[in-house]
């Protein structure tokens, strides 16, 4: 089965509403790429103004967090609900940063991973490892252990149109992209992880990102793996270089 790439930025906490605009309207020409999906996951704020800014053209505008109730007193959060209104189709879940200074756990990742989808959002779940687990030769118990609660109650319909971004903690933001081979085991054992909850035919269907460190250079080969349909990319999707990532099959 051939599945389309997705290849998504992760904007984090970066861009103001009008440079939001400004780097929209600079990366409009350079990535399109019909092969793939392309995607810019932006802070809230900058949501509607991005999609202003997107309107007509191959880039999908998707949200960095959302919270799993739908409305009520939980200052400074954004519901499923205003994320549907502003037109949002894709949101990041349970990222490592989010873990660590928000704490987030599997349960709440999986509560808003359910919230996701039954609003109709797809979700992109977010796994990876420590270093100190990856010394530990704990990589694939851990992820899978992270996946199995993500998708607790999620039904095969549901997961097939899923996203999952493997990111190793160690290789985000550091320079120090994991090898296509150490990408490409741990994106093949969450399939497998995949294929154990369901079936062959979900596992074949579900997009499995790599991100962590993806630039340019690095974006061909990982890219080709077999289990690898695209990248979550951090600071290479704030700059230019984010089309030459699009545009990685050129
Ligand atoms: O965390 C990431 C994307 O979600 C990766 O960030 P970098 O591409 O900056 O390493």
């Amino acid at each position: 089965m051939s599945r389309k790439k997705i290849i998504a930025g992760n904007w984090k906490m970066n861009m103001t509403p009008s440079e939001a605009v400004a780097l929209i309207n600079t990366l409009k020409p350079l990535v399109q790429n019909d092969e793939v999906d392309v995607l810019l996951c932006v802070p809230a704020i900058d949501i509607i103004p991005a999609m202003e800014a997107a309107k007509g053209t191959n880039i999908q505008i998707g949200a960095e967090n959302m919270y799993f109730e739908e409305k009520g007193a939980y200052t400074g959060e954004i519901s499923p609900n205003m994320l549907v209104d502003a037109g949002v189709k894709y949101v990041i879940i349970g990222h490592s940063e989010r873990r660590e200074y928000f704490a987030e756990t599997n349960e709440t990742v999986n509560k808003k991973v359910l919230k996701a989808f039954e609003h109709g959002i797809t979700p992109i779940i977010c796994c990876g490892e420590s270093l100190t687990q990856r010394e530990q030769g704990i990589t694939i118990d851990w992820i899978r252990q992270q996946i199995k609660v993500a998708f607790l109650n999620v039904t095969a319909d549901q997961a097939k149109t899923a996203v999952i971004a493997y990111e190793p903690i160690w290789a985000i933001g550091t320079g120090k992209v994991a090898t296509t081979e150490q990408a490409q085991e741990v994106c093949a054992a969450i399939r497998a992880c995949i294929s154990e909850i369901y079936d062959e035919a979900t596992a074949a269907a579900i997009r499995i990102q790599y991100g962590g460190s993806v630039s340019a250079a690095s974006a061909p080969e990982l890219f080709a793996q077999a289990d690898i349909d695209g990248g979550l990319v951090g600071g290479a999707s704030l700059k230019p270089d984010f089309g030459a990532i699009v545009n990685y099959n050129k």
